[in-house]
């Protein structure tokens, strides 16, 4: 086990037994657990509005960890060797006799899950456990996943039960479940998903199940003042029928029909109808969690239920408050039943084939036949945007669109028209620059979340759309990376915009805030999650090589950079002579094998620096729109532009199909949500089901300085995701290479008294990103495509090539570090061989007519 794995795991018991640690101070306060809860629930009510709208599932949490602690000796065997293992000594555990065909075993103590992913049962396993449990590793043979507070909410919201959870856990467990676990599942899935809010012909209903727990939430006072005692007319209206007076007025619901078309353009694929037969017999062995959802469905059918109304002002409070109590409402749109909102006339086009996967999302969004709000998190690149039409799609009401930049909200509108038939006049956009309505009572909003959550200095125009914006009601609101958002600006929005159901799209559920917590309860649970490794092996986004690039710092660079102060230290280690070497060695390597490359740099002063020394375009925050697209139709269409430097500006929002590496030369600190985001960049590219193609990414990190740090912190999540890093510490033919940059010391000395002079200021990251990319237009769509010129790009057969062969690297895959010189039986040399003729082609082509599109960017 890696020293990074294990330092994870113990972070992660330390913190459970700091939970343990706190309630058992708040129990011997206060007397009993009871108490401490119903204190905890206080303390919780008189805090601020930001904790009171998330209910105490950290406590249960603890309960249930007190529980598992207490009884962690009683696993060991108390041997001669149990001491050396402490409380991960589970010896005494016994397997059950067919273990070898059950593929998962959970830790009793920390409720980690850990799968077989080689398992012939493995993929079924896999669904039931992205819908327990939060998936914490998974690369390819052993995955972990844990199962907490908020995994289990979101099950109970996916339609999953309390007992169906255990028994089909126990089933795939290679051991009995032990108590512990039983006990977390059972206190956590008790009270939730019991209540559901409901929005019916504009006016809210309270509904459930369980009478009982509707009773009991009357008996708050806070619930019960928000009553609206239903009349005789809603009887008249058919919508309820009385109950026996012993309900004490609740209603019952008539049963919900199944939906008559639950998805949109559902895919009848082939391949889908092969693996279903293919598979036959696992299904078989697995039938319990298959079945699962279709007993569900019919016992859903036979369900009685109960609801009472509460008034539409009151909707907020009664959340809040049912958080509060320990029963957080699941939050479900009959949009079928919904003849208050306009109907909106959207449909998928006869030609969108939804892949598998995302039917799968959907499927989960609209399993009972309403539209449940949530989260879905898919990898980068796979496709969110089409699932997100898709749901409007079945929604067909009014949709307002949430984005981060202009230029992705230009993407939204694009992509809407692409798949869907919507007409033009129905679909308007809202940003700094455009503030269009719609036509007609129904239509889609796209905009971004600054523009609506924005409260200062509005311009006249951007006030009347606000208005027109908060003055009607929305049948569905999308709200695109919501994991970048900032809690405060989110609330904001999901509080002030009247919308029926609520989904999340993300693709790296990760905030380095740690307010992931919130999302949950602003927007609901995480519906679905994907497995990009998963993905990429059917083809669906890239397979891409990673490799962490060492590269040597100059005596006078690390003199320097031990001399100064951290600011500088940042600039020193990003202008490195030999990063820039390696940086223009990959590039020559990979434009010489037909890859189309972005270099990427968060630091404007080295983006500009390697850029113009390598002669090469480049965008970052305040590149003028005309430029910005100038250059990207260069990128995409011209063969002699294969390389382009980015800014942060282009994190995420860019859709460069065409580029197949990516380097990176300078990143900020530690974020693993931005180092996802950037993979993304070449996850979707073109030639991904070429024969043997891979994708490659780079990070170039200097030697021995704090960069070493933040590259390990950054790559955690794609890690986790199951992507290996191969460290390369010597690019096999660089110093064969005559024609690098800064090859002479005095060259070197001369860059770095050019680092030593500039401002200190240098050191920032675009900071320009963020006040400017709302007034950015698009990325090249097929709309301006048919403006651009003809041009047309060779593939080149990438057939033998299977990664950095040849060069010295050292393998980390999350667990292990291991030195492999040379591995692979390839060369560089060799890889260059393979489309040596198309390179040299190219390079003679270049020598003959240089391309003015380049001038400006040679050093002159
Ligand atoms: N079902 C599908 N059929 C054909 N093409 C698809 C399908 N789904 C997605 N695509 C294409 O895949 C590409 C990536 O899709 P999209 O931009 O929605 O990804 P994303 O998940 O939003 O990525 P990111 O997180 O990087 O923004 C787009 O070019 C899109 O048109």
């Amino acid at each position: 086990m890696s020293q990074k794995f294990q330092s994870k795991k113990r972070k992660g018991d330390e913190e459970y037994k700091g939970l343990v640690k706190k309630i058992s101070i708040k129990q011997s306060k206060n007397g009993s657990k009871n108490d401490s809860v119903a204190s905890a629930v206080n303390n919780e009510s008189n805090a601020g509005d930001d904790e009171a709208i998330i209910p105490k599932m950290a406590m249960l949490n603890a309960d249930a960890i007190i529980y598992a602690s207490q009884s962690a000796n009683s696993y060991s065997a108390n041997d001669a060797v149990s001491k050396l293992f402490g409380e991960q000594d589970f010896s005494s555990i016994a397997l059950k006799p067919d273990h070898e065909s059950r593929p998962l075993w959970i830790n009793p103590i920390n409720g980690i899950i850990t799968l077989e992913a080689f398992s012939p049962i493995a993929e079924q396993a896999q669904d039931f456990l992205i819908a327990i449990s939060e998936p914490i590793s998974r690369p390819a043979h052993i995955h972990e996943y844990k199962l907490t507070p908020y995994s289990l909410y979101a099950a109970v919201s996916v339609g999953l039960e309390t007992e169906d959870i255990i028994e089909v856990l126990n089933r795939l467990s290679k051991i009995h479940i032990p108590e512990s676990i039983i006990n977390l599942i059972r206190q956590c899935t008790i009270s939730y998903g019991k209540v559901k809010l409901v929005l019916k012909h504009n006016r809210y209903f309270v509904e459930s199940s369980y009478p009982d727990t509707l009773q009991k939430l009357l008996q708050d006072p806070i619930i019960a003042a928000a009553r609206l005692v239903n009349t005789e007319e809603d009887e008249k209206a058919g919508i309820f029928k009385e109950k026996a007076p012993s309900m004490n007025g609740l209603v019952i619901v008539p049963p919900q029909k199944p939906p008559e078309k639950p998805i949109e353009g559902k895919p009848e694929t082939n391949i889908e109808e092969a693996s279903k037969d293919a598979k036959k017999d696992e299904v078989d062995l697995f039938h319990t969690v298959v079945d699962l959802e279709k007993e569900d469905e019919e016992d859903d059918d036979g369900d009685e239920v109960h609801a009472f109304e509460i008034k539409s002002d009151q909707f907020e409070n009664v959340k809040k408050r049912c958080n509060e109590l320990d029963y957080p409402m699941m939050e479900e749109y009959d949009f079928r039943n919904d003849n208050n909102l306009a109907p909106l006339d959207i449909d998928l086009k006869p030609i969108t084939v939804i892949r598998p996967y995302q039917e799968k999302c959907l499927s989960k969004m609209f399993g009972n036949g309403r539209a449940r709000s949530g989260i879905i998190v898919l990898p980068c690149g796979a496709g969110k945007t089409l699932v997100g039409i898709t749901a409007a799609c079945t929604i067909k009401k009014s949709t307002l669109v949430l984005c981060t930049s202009g230029v992705s909200v230009m993407q939204w509108k694009q992509q809407f028209l692409q798949w869907s038939n919507i007409r033009d006049s129905q679909i308007a956009v809202f940003t700094s620059e455009q503030k269009e309505k719609f036509s007609g009572q129904s239509g889609i909003v796209i905009s971004t979340y600054s523009m609506v959550a924005n409260t200062r200095n509005r311009s006249h125009e951007a006030q009347k759309m606000m208005d027109f914006i908060r003055g009607r009601e929305w049948g569905f609101i999308l709200l695109d990376e919501v994991h970048v958002v900032p809690a405060n600006m989110f609330r904001r929005v999901v509080t002030t915009i009247a919308a029926h159901t609520k989904l999340g799209l993300t693709a790296t559920l990760v905030r380095e805030d740690d307010k992931i917590s919130d999302l949950n309860f602003l927007i609901g649970p995480k519906l679905y999650e994907a497995n990009w490794l998963d993905l990429a092996s059917k083809g669906h986004i890239a397979n891409v090589q990673c490799a962490e690039v060492w590269c040597p710092m100059t005596p006078e660079f690390y003199g320097e950079y031990l001399r100064v102060n951290s600011r500088k230290r940042m600039l020193l280690y990003v202008m490195n002579p030999k990063k820039f070497q390696a940086c223009q060695y990959l590039i020559q390597f990979h434009e010489d094998r037909g890859d189309k490359i972005i270099v990427f740099s968060d630091n404007v002063f080295a983006l500009q620096a390697y850029a113009i020394k390598l002669g090469v375009p480049y965008i970052y925050g305040k590149t003028q729109p005309q430029e910005r697209i100038r250059i990207l139709q260069n990128f995409q269409y011209n063969p002699k532009c294969n390389t382009i430097f980015l800014s942060k500006a282009s994190d995420t929002s860019i859709d460069l199909p065409e580029a197949t590496c990516l380097i990176q030369i300078s990143s900020h600190y530690g974020s693993r949500r931005q180092e996802a985001q950037r993979l993304g960049r070449i996850l979707r590219a073109k030639r991904r089901n070429d024969e043997g193609f891979n994708a490659f990414f780079y990070s170039l990190v200097s030697q021995d300085t704090q960069e070493m740090f933040y590259s390990t912190k950054r790559q955690q999540f794609l890690i986790d995701q199951g992507y290996a890093f191969k460290v390369i510490t010597k690019l096999d033919g660089m110093e064969n290479a005559s024609n690098l940059v800064y090859q002479t010391k005095e060259e070197q000395v001369r860059l770095l008294n050019e680092v030593l002079e500039a401002n200190e200021n240098a050191a920032d990251i675009d900071n320009d990103v963020e006040a400017n990319v709302d007034d950015l237009p698009g990325t090249i769509t097929s709309a301006n495509f048919a403006r651009t010129p003809g041009y047309t790009r060779s593939t080149a057969s990438l057939k033998s090539l299977s990664g950095a062969d040849g060069m010295s690297y050292l393998e980390s895959d999350g667990q292990t570090v291991r030195r492999a010189l040379g591995v692979g039986g390839g060369s560089l040399e060799h890889l260059r061989v393979n489309n040596k003729s198309k390179g040299k082609k190219r390079q003679a082509e270049e020598k003959v007519q240089h391309n003015p599109f380049f001038k400006k960017y040679r050093k002159k």
